[in-house]
């Protein structure tokens, strides 16, 4: 048999014990493959051994249907939507699933040539052939899942097939390109670190902006307008997010936030995600500063807004003081909580950053006490550059209050350091005894 394009190939291992089911299946695969689909499928010349040799169905998606470019788990999909499901269900045992550029036919393809087939067969399992194979691709895929995915495959072909003797071949095409992409999505976020990464920070965001649109009129309901007291609604939320992401927080040091009458919380700030444990530990008729591109969140805008979130202009410092000057009267006038984060910024850089001055003058200026909260390193589960976004455990150590009584601006500097110095340390502690990552497959 010849190849005709260069391109992807896809080797599965099947593993199956009798040559017999071996070469029907291969039979099969070529006649119905070659006919409908436009690539070559050849069985190699080891299957024909007698001992449990692994059957190898070599596919090579072709151009005949203008689909070079193609990716490999597409051909991998039409491969098992039109024939593979009767041969899986032979497996013998989990089958590894390889893919690898052909490089040898893409050398015979610039040239102007097609090479037999034979010699476009996979290197079997050599365990070394990690370049080959796209980066983001897991080696194994188990037999469970491979097998969900042939039946989902074949039940959806059957569905597609019934529906183009109706509306015809492109809507057919349409549909099965639909169906494809639940199938591809779970084998991508099963396989692929990279993609789970960027899925789970989408879906995150997205589900928040969906939780806004749901806060915007149940806040409205509870109080009319913007009000701290909807920080409740938000709170209830809020909370489940955290199971959605695989991850599970431990709090330790509640009691320092029995604490009576109005206080400053002051916390690390290393990510977006900080808001799921903001939202763990979130006191009664407790808010926050934020910075003022927040209220053009869209929905999450008008929701901060709503709890009464106080927006700053960092870029203006005086405007940022007159801001918080005007917090720390609300504070009192009000008995409100207010959470600052010191650090100003998101900061991942496994260490806290120098502390700004304002958490400190608000504190003083409403002669409340300061509650440090120190999240732990995030490092365990969530890589920013690597494009890790594992499940994984955060810490949240409350801290005893700080008084303020009697301090004057003075006193800020000294607080600041007093403050800063308590929390780096615990800090390092909670970072520390975190545990690991809980494994980079579970999502
Ligand atoms: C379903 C939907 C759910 C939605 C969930 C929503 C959850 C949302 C969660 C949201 C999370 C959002 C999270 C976020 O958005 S984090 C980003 C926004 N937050 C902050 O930036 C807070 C921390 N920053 C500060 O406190 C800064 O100090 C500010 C911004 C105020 C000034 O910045 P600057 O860069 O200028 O810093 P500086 O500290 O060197 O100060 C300079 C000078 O000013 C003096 N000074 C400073 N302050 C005061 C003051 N108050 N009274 C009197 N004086 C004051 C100070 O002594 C110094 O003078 P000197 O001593 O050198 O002479
Ligand atoms: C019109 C659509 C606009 C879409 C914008 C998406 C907004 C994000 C939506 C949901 C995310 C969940 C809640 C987010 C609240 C987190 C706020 C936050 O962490 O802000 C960063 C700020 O502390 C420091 O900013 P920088 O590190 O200085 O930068």
């Amino acid at each position: 048999m010849m190849v005709q394009e260069p391109g992807w190939e896809f080797g599965l291992d099947t593993g199956v014990s009798t040559p017999t089911l071996a070469m029907s299946a291969t039979g099969s695969l070529v006649t119905t493959g070659s006919q409908d689909l436009g690539f070559n499928v050849s069985s190699e010349t080891r299957c024909s051994r007698q001992d449990r040799v692994p059957v190898s169905v070599l596919g090579h998606w072709g151009s005949n249907r203008g689909q070079r470019d193609e990716h490999p788990l597409l051909a991998l999909q039409h491969l098992y939507q039109h024939h593979l499901v009767w041969s899986i269900q032979g497996w013998t045992r989990p089958a590894p699933l390889s893919f690898q550029r052909n490089q040898q036919c893409e050398a015979q393809q610039m040239r102007g040539t097609s090479i037999p087939a034979a010699a476009a067969a996979p290197q079997h399992d050599d365990g070394d052939d990690d370049d080959a194979i796209p980066a983001t691709f897991s080696r194994d895929v188990p037999r469970w899942f491979l097998c969900l995915l042939a039946h989902f495959l074949s039940a959806t072909n059957t569905t597609t097939t019934t529906s183009s003797t109706t509306t015809g071949t492109s809507s057919s095409t349409r549909m099965d390109v639909l169906w494809t992409i639940p199938p591809l999505l779970l084998l991508l976020l099963w396989s692929s670190s990279t993609f789970v990464f960027y899925f789970k920070k989408c879906f995150y965001v997205a589900w928040m902006m969906c939780l806004a649109v749901l806060a915007i009129p149940l806040c409205l309901l509870k109080s009319g307008g913007r009000d701290v007291e909807n920080m409740r609604v938000i709170r209830s939320l809020v909370r489940h997010v955290k199971h959605l992401l695989g991850l599970r927080f431990e709090v330790s040091g509640w009691e320092h936030l029995q604490t009576k009458g109005p206080y400053v919380i002051i916390s690390n700030h290393q990510s977006s995600l900080d808001v799921l444990g903001l939202m763990e530990v979130l006191p009664d008729r407790c808010t926050m500063i934020a910075k003022k591109e927040l209220i053009y969140a869209g929905t999450v805008g008008i929701t901060c807004w709503l709890g009464g979130i106080v927006f700053i202009n960092r870029k203006k410092t005086s405007d940022a003081k007159s801001v918080m000057a005007e917090a720390a009267k609300t504070m009192l006038d009000d008995q409100i909580r207010l959470w600052v984060f010191p650090e100003g910024t998101r900061n991942q850089r496994g260490d806290l950053l120098p502390f700004k001055k304002g958490a400190f003058h608000l504190a003083v200026a409403a002669q409340a006490p300061i509650i440090p909260i120190v999240f732990s390193s995030y490092s365990n589960f969530y890589l920013r550059k690597e494009k890790q976004f594992n499940s994984g455990t955060i810490r949240l150590k409350i801290l005893p209050k700080i008084d303020t009584k009697g301090m004057t601006t003075e006193d800020v500097a000294s607080l600041l350091d007093k403050s800063f110095n308590l929390m780096r340390s615990a800090f390092l502690e909670v970072s520390d005894s975190v545990p690991q990552s809980n494994g980079t497959r579970c999502h």
